[in-house]
C-alpha cells in the first residue's frame, strides 16, 4: 500500500471557510491537488493509495480526513470543486466531534478528530514513514519494500519537535532533487518512482 499523509496547518476546518480559501492565504488548493496527483491517473484511478489530509487551523480539535482509493465511489470528477466538495462534506459530517471522535462520510472517505502527532503513531505500526525533505537522501537511492507512507506539509514547514517524534518513530527523510516543489508535485514524483520500481 502507498500512504501520502499532508499536514495541511494552514487549512481551515471549517467547510466554508476552507472553500473560501482556495487561491488565498491558507492556500486549500493544495488539498484538491494532492488528492487528485496521489489517487487519479489518465482515464483510471489507482487502487493501492490511501490520502490522509490533517488540516490543522481549527477552534477545536485537528481533522483528519482518509481517503481511500479502492473503497471510493461516485467520486464525482477529479477537479478541484469537485476534490474540495469531498472535503468540505467531511468536514461538515464532524462538526461538533469530541477529541478523537470518527465517523465514515461515505465508501472509502472518513473523518476524525485526531492530531498529526496520534495519526503518525498509528501509521508507524504498519508503515514505512518517509518525510518529504529537500535536503534527504535521494529517492533513487532508496529501495522501497511493503507498506510505504510519505510525509508532506503545506507552505508552513514542520515543527522541530514534529521532527524529532518522527525521527524516534524510525522515519527516514528523502528528496525528490533541489528544487523546492509543491506537495502535489511531490506526490506525481513519488509515485513515478515507485511505478519504476516496481512497487
Ligand atoms: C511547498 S513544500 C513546503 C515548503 C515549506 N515552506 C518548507 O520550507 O518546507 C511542500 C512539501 O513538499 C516537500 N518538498 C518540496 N520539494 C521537495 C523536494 N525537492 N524533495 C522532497 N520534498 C520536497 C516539502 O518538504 C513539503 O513537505
Amino acid at each position: 500500500m502507498r500512504a501520502f499523509i499532508l499536514r495541511a496547518r494552514a487549512a481551515p476546518t471549517d467547510s466554508q471557510a476552507l472553500l473560501a480559501e482556495v487561491g488565498g492565504d491558507a492556500h486549500t488548493e493544495i488539498l484538491a491537488h494532492s488528492l487528485m496527483n496521489a489517487i487519479f491517473v489518465a482515464q483510471s484511478h489507482r487502487d493501492d493509495v490511501i490520502v490522509y489530509l490533517v488540516l490543522e487551523s481549527t477552534k477545536d480539535y485537528s481533522r483528519t480526513i482518509t481517503f481511500t482509493s479502492a473503497e471510493m465511489q461516485n467520486i464525482g470528477g477529479f477537479h478541484e470543486q469537485a476534490l474540495l466538495k469531498k472535503v468540505a462534506a467531511a468536514l461538515d459530517a464532524s462538526v461538533g466531534f469530541g477529541k478523537e471522535m470518527s465517523r465514515q462520510v461515505e465508501p472509502g472517505i472518513h473523518v476524525e478528530t485526531i492530531s498529526f502527532e496520534k495519526k503518525i503513531q498509528q501509521l508507524a505500526e504498519t508503515y514505512q514513514l518517509y518525510m518529504m525533505d529537500k535536503k534527504g537522501g535521494s529517492i533513487r537511492e532508496q529501495s522501497f519494500s511493503g507498506d510505504v507512507c510519505f510525509i508532506l506539509t503545506d507552505h508552513i514547514p514542520m515543527p522541530k519537535k514534529s521532527f524529532n517524534s518522527l525521527k524516534r518513530l524510525g522515519t527516514e527523510k528523502i528528496s525528490l532533487g533541489p528544487k523546492m516543489l509543491f506537495a502535489s508535485q511531490c506526490v506525481v514524483l513519488i509515485h513515478n518512482e515507485l511505478d519504476i520500481c516496481g512497487l
